[in-house]
């Protein structure tokens, strides 16, 4: 094993999972932490865990056992370079856990300096002079900052991840990175001679993106988005590999259930029901008040599943969202519209839903958790980003196909493609 990852998401993971396996890697993503130690056969092992938004100390722990798991694959002289992979728009909360859980991994790993480089350019994601960019605007004008859980209000990480760290947080600037490998790892150097723990490093290219994968090949500890990850892989000798993305034939009835309320969700709920697609919003105040949501919803999946894909929904815009949280206070409201899906998730599959869609981190993670979903294999890519994935579940005998959305990826039409994408890929 090369890479030793944890996902504080589980669309991070299947995100960083699947770009790994387009850079020629042979990835297994588990979910959580396995009770074994069992040997993986694996050139990279994703941990997904659901720690983004849970209290910073839970998260620390959830991620140093993760580590503990990870390092006890590959004993001996053969240590994996250890990659922390969090959200490419940097989500987090006033407390952390992007912060608190570098920290602690560098503290196991005895790692005096590590980067922080959530730049994705494939999904717009860049990072100039410490400044986070989605698309052309800045992080905080980008929808991001009306984020249900974690609204990004700053787009200066280094400001954002100074105020979760106990270390100083420098930057490599843009020139350096252009500069090449060599210069980023001076600047590194000269970071760390001065004391400085973490560095926000800018990428705004996949080229970019390969000079700093090249210079850190000496970190035992990354954090990053999952744009790194394109930027690793040949250090080892590894090449891009179509094979990797063969999954199972594809089988049963295909739906979408949507609990991401961001802007890009929002837009893809929009042009499937512009399109004629057959679509259900969920009300969390109806849900809070005692109303049997989930046997409505299912009732009302039964008659439309046998025609095409049907789509369940909480995706709601910034305005909404607040009014339902200004009643049930923002965590419980979460909590409550997860569990609501996850509970949707779990019917549609036992009505034959083999094909499921899932859009949101968070929801996904209640999700796949709800479908006793142990571990994925990646599968082809609908958009950047976003791969299908297959998996065993305790609730899908025969087991499932899956693609786990992060709320902002996909393209507006993404809900209608991604259907289409599967059933045009060569099945194993
Ligand atoms: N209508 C709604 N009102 C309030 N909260 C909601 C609503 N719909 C979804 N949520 C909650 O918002 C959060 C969205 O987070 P997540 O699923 O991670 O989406 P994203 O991928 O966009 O970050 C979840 O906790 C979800 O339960
Ligand atoms: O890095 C990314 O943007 C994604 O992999 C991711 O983590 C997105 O999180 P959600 O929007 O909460 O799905």
């Amino acid at each position: 094993m090369k890479l030793a990852c944890i996902a504080d998401d589980f669309t991070g993971a299947t995100d960083l999972a699947n770009n790994l396996v387009r850079a020629g890697m042979r990835v297994v993503q588990t979910i959580g932490v396995p009770a074994d130690a069992a040997p993986v056969d694996a050139d990279a092992v994703v941990v997904a865990l659901k720690s983004r938004t849970i209290a910073a100390t839970e998260a620390v722990a959830e991620s140093l056992a993760a580590l503990r798991w990870l390092l006890s694959l590959a004993p001996g002289d053969a240590a994996p370079q250890v990659y922390f992979k969090y959200c490419s728009t940097f989500d987090s909360t006033a407390q952390g856990n992007i912060g608190p859980v570098s920290e602690a991994l560098m503290d196991a790993l005895g790692c005096a300096l590590t980067i922080a480089t959530p730049a994705f350019p494939d999904n717009g994601r860049s990072v100039f002079k410490g400044h986070l960019f989605v698309g052309d605007v800045l992080l905080s004008e980008s929808g991001m900052q009306h984020h249900p859980l974690t609204p990004m209000t700053d787009p200066n990480l280094v400001r954002v991840l100074q105020s979760q760290c106990t270390r100083p947080v420098g930057l490599v600037e843009y020139r350096t990175v252009l500069a090449g490998a060599q210069a980023i790892r001076q600047r590194l150097d000269a970071l760390r001679a001065a004391g400085t723990g973490l560095a926000i490093v800018d990428a705004v290219t996949n080229e970019d993106l390969m000079r700093i994968g090249e210079a850190v090949a000496e970190l035992p500890l990354v954090t990053a988005g999952s744009g790194l990850a394109t930027g690793l892989p040949p250090r080892w000798g590894f090449a891009p590999n179509e094979q990797a993305a063969r999954l199972p034939a594809v089988r049963g009835r295909q739906a979408i259930v949507a609990g991401s309320c961001s802007v890009m969700t929002n837009c893809q709920v929009r042009a499937f029901i512009d399109a004629g697609g057959a679509a259900l919003a969920i009300d969390p105040l109806r849900q809070a008040d005692g109303a049997d949501v989930v046997g409505e919803a299912l009732a009302w999946a039964r008659e439309h599943l046998a025609h095409a894909p049907v789509l369940i929904y909480s995706t709601a815009e910034a305005g909404a969202v607040k009014a339902v949280q200004q009643r049930l206070g923002a965590q419980h409201a979460g909590e409550l519209v997860e569990r609501c899906l996850a509970d949707v998730a779990c019917g549609l599959v036992e009505l034959g839903v083999g094909q499921l869609v899932v859009a949101g981190g968070e929801t996904s993670g209640a999700c796949v958790q709800a479908l006793g979903i142990e571990s994925l294999q990646i599968g082809p890519q609908i958009d950047p980003g976003v791969p299908w994935c297959h998996a065993h579940s305790t609730v899908a005998r025969g087991g499932l196909h899956v693609a786990l959305k992060s709320g902002n990826f996909g393209g507006a039409d993404f809900f209608s493609r991604a259907f289409g994408v599967l059933a045009a890929s060569p099945a194993r």
